[in-house]
């Protein structure tokens, strides 16, 4: 809203309530839309990792988005509907599980709440009633819109006033607006218009913008913390919200965060402009962690631009910090007691990331913290032998730091699932305990169940042969 960092104070001390503008549900997310979830995800979990307590809450847009974001034209979810012969709630049902299955390979972390626009009509007519009441709105035609010219506040989001998708509007919505600048919060539904619900002012559906407005009030009540969403928000979306709950008389979001675009040759990654790549293509060949670090390797308010090079820096980088990391694990066991000089070099590197991420979440800056701690564990490993305490800390600063602020090292290094061997290993495993079992060796077998016991695995004997598991 500044348009500058400002220092951020919780509106609750230790608590944060975000909201951030979610999916439209009609289509697979490209590497664009994930570029906006990582962005917020490590936001969230940096201000965990500082002990906030977050509410995150996400909607899900499953009405009243139309073609081109204006205030006409087919709802986006009905013409996929149309075109995949589906019910538009199925739409909506299979494109919302296709988003969260690659927000869960991405790492993204499950919303505290999500809600959907479906489920809040009431709680939309609710806000648009008082905006009428409050003269703020007025019906025409059987639709509703916002008076822009009775609310000097609108456009000090984005600094511009004047409606962008004025232009291609038709002459018969151009004469229900008294403004061109109003925008639509609540749309008559023509007689094909197949999602329509009963409002005061006849059958209709909301708009896009009031959904944002209603739920993020609902679920983070007034004065909440953080809203964020993709710069293309900014203007008229966003603008849009702040007007439709300050003019109800609601205080509204106290800091507004925007994530710059993904480009691909420059120009915005976008379905409408063809030039995307989905995330189910692209983790057929790139590993979801390593889109992820390729990601985070930017910071927010930048612009990434996306190029098969990149992918292959990124991965050989990601690789270089998972290579260090299983140095360590592999090292641990052995290592002896006794002070080290890394410990002092890790502590200096946690502090170097910290200090980034408590810049505006510079990721760039906290990710080049984490190669130089990659640098100096390299070294002190080359070296020979390392104390155990630094290389806790070392392991410590990869988990939490990589881990759980940046959502990495979620697995095997990049590029190497290692379910099939690991399943693979096991069938050796259980072999040997079953020519155990057969030539009476009962210590080894009861041995070989213990220590498979010691890391998580169970076996259990079943008439058709052992079974292994692992404890959950
Ligand atoms: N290339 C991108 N980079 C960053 N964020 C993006 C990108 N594309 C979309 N987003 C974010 O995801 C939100 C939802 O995107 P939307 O479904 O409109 O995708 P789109 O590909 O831009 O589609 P369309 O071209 O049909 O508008 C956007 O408002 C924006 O915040
Ligand atoms: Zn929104």
């Amino acid at each position: 809203m500044q348009r500058r960092k400002v220092e951020f104070v919780a509106g609750t001390p230790g608590k944060v309530g975000m909201y951030l503008c979610g999916p439209t549900v009609y289509s697979d997310a490209h590497l664009g839309h994930a570029k906006k979830e990582v962005a917020f995800d490590v936001i969230r979990r940096y201000l965990t990792h500082r002990g906030y307590a977050v509410r995150y809450v996400s909607n899900i847009t499953d009405v009243g988005h139309l073609q081109g974001d204006a205030d006409e034209g087919e709802d986006k979810i009905a013409r996929r509907a149309a075109l995949e012969q589906l019910e538009p709630m199925e739409v909506a049902e299979k494109y919302y599980w296709s988003f969260m299955d690659d927000m869960a390979r991405l790492g993204v972390l499950r919303p505290s709440i999500q809600p959907r626009a479906t489920g809040h009509i009431t709680e939309q007519i609710e806000l648009i009633e008082e905006l009428i009441r409050k003269g703020h709105a007025y019906e025409a035609g059987g639709s509703v819109y916002f008076d822009v010219r009775s609310w000097p506040g609108y456009g000090k989001l984005s600094g511009r006033k004047l409606d962008d998708q004025e232009e291609g509007t038709r002459e018969a919505v151009r004469g229900e607006k008294r403004d061109p600048r109003d925008f639509a919060l609540w749309k008559k539904a023509e007689p094909a218009h197949i999602m329509r619900w009963n409002s005061p002012w006849g059958v209709g559906f909301p708009g896009w913008h009031i959904e944002c407005s209603a739920m993020s009030l609902k679920y983070l009540g007034e004065d909440f913390d953080i809203h964020g969403g993709g710069l293309d928000l900014e203007f008229p979306h966003h603008e849009a919200e702040i007007a439709q709950a300050e003019a109800a008389g609601h205080a509204f979001a106290r800091y507004w965060m925007h994530n710059n675009m993904l480009t691909i040759g420059g120009e915005k990654m976008s379905k409408s402009k063809g030039n995307f790549t989905t995330l189910k293509d692209l983790f057929e060949r790139v590993d979801p962690q390593v889109v992820r670090f390729l990601l985070v390797g930017s910071h927010y308010r930048s612009i990434t631009e996306f190029s098969e090079e990149a992918f292959t820096a990124a991965h050989s980088g990601y690789r270089r910090l998972h290579d260090a990391l299983s140095e360590i694990e592999r090292r641990l066991p052995n290592a002896p007691q006794r002070p080290d000089p890394l410990a002092e070099k890790v502590a200096g590197h946690v502090l170097a990331f910290e200090e980034a991420m408590s810049d505006d979440f510079n990721t760039p800056r906290a990710v080049a913290a984490l190669f130089n701690l990659t640098t100096d564990v390299n070294a002190a490993l080359a070296s020979g032998e390392v104390g155990r305490g630094a290389l806790e800390a070392a392991r410590a600063a990869y988990l939490e730091l990589g881990g759980e602020v940046l959502g990495l090292f979620r697995s095997a290094a990049p590029g190497q699932d290692d379910t099939a061997l690991v399943s693979t290993l096991m069938d050796v495993v259980l072999e040997a305990r079953q020519h155990y079992r057969l030539s009476k060796q009962y210590a080894q077998s009861d041995a070989l169940r213990s220590k498979l016991s010691q890391v998580g695995v169970t076996v259990e004997d079943t008439k058709d042969g052992a079974r292994w598991k692992r404890e959950s």
